[in-house]
């Protein structure tokens, strides 16, 4: 039964509401789940990202701190290796110089010199002492005094002492290659003296002068060619713990500016994350707020139209609705060439009930006899009250005239039972009237007069009961 017009377009607004209300609900805690992993994503990106200039910085800090380390080995190296050559060089220019032979201090044997050897005036005995032998007998004192060794080395030694280690070679040969004119190194462990200890070393060519001629022209060398080299060997303890040392404060000073810099980065990430964090639950409220009044209007404005077009006390479609209803049955009728009858039902004698009981009664009877004319008639079908005691139904479709018949019968005779009302036992009748569609009338206006005359029929022949159209009806209705 056709009872509201507009329960079904509702059900459709509601279904797109609470579709859109639960998308909102949808799983919160995946939502947060979802959130706290970009959060994380965005905080390790904020770590790992700050990190890497200060990784970049501490590499070329590093690196900075070995060349400066390196550049100070190779000055204190150059510094005693001029000064040796500077030494060799004085005493070359003097042609050697001459010693007291003593039991520490005998004649070089590899010194082939016609004056070697001379006889001081009170006849003491005098050696030359060449730039070589010089520097052997200061190296000697200075690894004594002071740890440093430094030796002259030759790729053609007159003395096979003075052949190199293979550093010293490999450096000689680079010398002479052209590919260097002086190099340093650091090794872990080197035997000076008695002990391993980490040193730093230094050698630089030694080339020959004028001076070196003297002694050296046997051996096929021209000036400017290099003869040998003067390696200096230095502990290198001191130098590099100083090393260590500034690494150390590099990195710390890097750590720190690091960790400052990544955890401003982060607490302004925290930040920001709550400030949009705030925003974003500020526009989900205000969303679920704006999805709330969107359904509260709607089931306003269906509740506006549910009452403009239906009866408030019984809920039956009123006469808006009806008309409505017999326009669409009409049309339909008229474009599928079927029939519908139309029956008009009003109340016999129901101001008594009101006289006799009150109105609140005479409402509940209304109500009651609502709900009987909706159990007369199928699903299809429209009961609706005009007004007062006065209802009507449109019978959709009745394919025989008896059907209209048999629910004006049934309806008069369902009405005419007793009602059971708080306030007592009620009785009342109706009088029914009835026009069918096309045969009574084929507009709304005439079919409404016709059912009415047919109503009024069953007035003026003493109520209770029913009537089908005919035209020698009056058109009169009853005074009341
Ligand atoms: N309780 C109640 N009474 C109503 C309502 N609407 C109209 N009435 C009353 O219904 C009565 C209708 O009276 P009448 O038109 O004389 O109808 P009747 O008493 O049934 O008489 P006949 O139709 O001539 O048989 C009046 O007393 C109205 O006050 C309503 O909504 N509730």
């Amino acid at each position: 039964m056709v009872r509201t017009g507009l329960a079904g377009c509702a059900s459709a607004e509601d279904a797109a509401v609470s579709e859109t209300a639960g998308s909102f609900a949808a799983a919160p805690g995946a939502r947060l789940l979802k959130r706290f992993r970009r959060y994380i994503a965005v905080l390790v990106a904020v770590w790992v990202g700050a990190a890497l200039p200060f990784m970049l910085l501490g590499v070329l800090e590093w690196r900075q701190i070995a060349a400066d380390t390196e550049a100070l080995a190779r000055e204190r190296g150059e510094a005693l290796f001029r000064l040796i050559e500077l030494t060799r060089e004085w005493n070359a220019r003097h042609g050697g110089v001459y010693v007291p032979v003593t039991g520490h201090l005998q004649p070089n044997p590899y010194l082939v010199h016609p004056r070697r050897d001379l006889v001081a005036n009170d006849g003491g005995e005098l050696t030359m002492v060449n730039p070589a032998f010089m520097t052997r007998q200061v190296a000697e004192l200075a690894a004594e005094r002071t740890g440093v060794q430094f030796r002259i080395t030759s790729l053609k030694p007159i003395r096979p002492d003075n052949a190199g280690d293979i550093w010293e070679g490999d450096s000689l040969r680079r010398f002479e290659r052209g590919e260097m004119d002086q190099r340093i190194a650091f090794f872990g462990e080197y035997r000076l003296g008695d002990t391993l200890r980490p040193v730093h070393r230094y050698i630089a060519p030694l080339h020959v002068t004028p001076a070196c001629m003297s002694c050296h022209v046997t051996q096929g060398y021209k000036v400017g060619d290099i003869r040998g080299g003067i390696s200096v060997t230095m502990p290198a303890e001191s130098l590099l713990a100083h090393r260590d040392e500034r690494q150390r404060e590099s990195v710390l000073v890097l750590l720190g500016s690091y960790l400052l810099t990544a955890g401003l980065l982060h607490a302004f990430v925290a930040r920001a994350r709550r400030h949009y964090l705030t925003l974003e639950d500020l526009a989900r409220r205000q969303e679920s707020v704006i999805v709330e009044r969107t359904r509260e209007l709607k089931l306003l404005n269906e509740d506006l139209r549910r009452k403009a077009h239906h009866d408030p006390l019984t809920m039956l479609p009123n006469r808006l609705l009806f008309n409505d209803r017999l326009d669409s049955a009409l049309n339909h009728a008229r474009r599928y060439e079927r029939s519908f009858a139309l029956l008009l039902v009003d109340l016999d004698y129901f101001k008594e009930v009101n006289d006799a009981y009150g109105h609140a009664t005479g409402d509940e009877l209304l109500v009651d006899v609502s709900r009987r004319l909706e159990s007369c008639v199928r699903e299809a079908d429209t009961v609706a009250r005009l007004g007062g005691d006065e209802f009507a139904i449109l019978l959709s479709e009745t394919t025989d005239a008896g059907e209209a018949d048999e629910v004006a019968r049934r309806v008069v005779e369902l009405l005419g039972e007793p009602y059971v009302l708080t306030a007592g036992m009620a009785r009342v009748s109706a009088s029914v009237g009835v026009a069918r569609y096309p045969a009574h009338g084929e507009d709304a206006e005439s079919l409404l007069r016709h059912a009415d005359q047919a109503m009024y029929a069953v007035k003026l022949g003493g109520r209770n009961g029913w009537r089908v159209y005919a035209p020698t009806m009056s058109a009169g209705r009853p005074g009341h």
